[in-house]
């Protein structure tokens, strides 16, 4: 499935155990090796009373993540579909993410809203090297400069610039990724403001690169506008492959909401089993 062009293959691992080393992760998500995918995520059956389901999710390096906006959009989706439904909650090691259809897009997708749950915003939650303003980060390189910090579940540092074309994110995003402020590396957003309340945005995702889209990225960038006062609290986020809508809740949490669309379904091979 994908949100946006932000890909997933979604294994679903709640009626059977499977055999996922950390090497057969890495090789279903390389797009030459494997299917190709920017997370693989496993569906688990949940812990908590109140969820739907369980959701993990892997970057392609193998690492695992504590959020993935545009996955939790597109699994929920896949749940309300089994269950008839139009609210369901997924629960991830972040927390439980309860989310809604919305209805059906001019393109005729679904379009799915999901509350992310609370923008953390000290740097401790962060989490940087050192106490710092996390509105004003003290890292940077060449035009990056002076990012917000924000965790969705994940950590993100966005950078905001005045032309986002200019920016060689390709060559930038993996040296900030691994800056040492970031004890456990960062997600890379760089937005730029387009509009009273649109921002353009790319990012470079921990663990897996620059990707077409990043739901968590998109939450964070509205945060971290609004505390700039480059926006309101509400914003239409235009990446490579369409549009999200972010709002920052009063509560503190963020509501993201956009289009998600099936790939194709295939079956596991039985030596995935365990
Ligand atoms: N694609 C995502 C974020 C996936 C996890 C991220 N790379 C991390 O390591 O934190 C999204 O849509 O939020």
């Amino acid at each position: 499935m994908h949100g946006l062009g932000n890909d997933f293959v979604i294994l679903d691992a709640r009626s059977h155990a499977l055999a996922l080393t950390p090497a057969r992760r890495r090789t279903i998500a390389d797009r030459c090796l494997g299917v190709g995918c920017d997370q693989l995520i496993v569906l688990e059956q949940p812990t908590e009373r109140d969820a739907d389901v369980f959701m993990r999710i892997y970057n392609p390096d193998g690492s695992e993540a504590g959020a993935c906006g545009n996955a939790t959009r597109c699994v929920a989706s896949l749940v309300m579909d089994e269950r008839k439904a139009d609210r369901v909650t997924v629960q991830t090691i972040a927390g439980l993410l309860e989310s809604q259809k919305m209805g059906t897009g001019t393109n005729g997708l679904p379009v799915i809203s999901v509350d992310m749950g609370p923008a953390r915003l000290d740097w401790r939650e962060i989490p940087v090297r050192e106490a710092c303003d996390t509105n004003h980060m003290p890292v940077g390189l060449g035009p990056l400069q002076d990012p917000v910090g924000t965790n969705m579940g994940n950590p993100h540092a966005t950078f905001f610039v005045e032309d986002l074309a200019a920016i060689p994110l390709e060559e930038l995003g993996p040296k900030l990724e691994h800056d040492p402020f970031f004890p456990e590396r960062a997600n890379i957003g760089v937005a730029q403001r387009v509009g009273e309340a649109r921002l353009r945005l790319r990012v470079w995702e921990r663990g897996a690169g620059v990707t077409l889209a990043c739901g968590s990225g998109a939450c964070a960038a509205v945060v971290a506008a609004s505390r700039r006062g480059l926006v309101d609290r509400k914003a239409e986020i235009i990446l490579e492959h369409g549009s999200l809508t972010i709002e920052w809740l009063r509560d503190n949490h963020v509501l993201m909401t956009g289009g998600i669309s099936v790939a194709f379904k295939g079956e596991l091979d039985r030596s995935l089993l365990s």
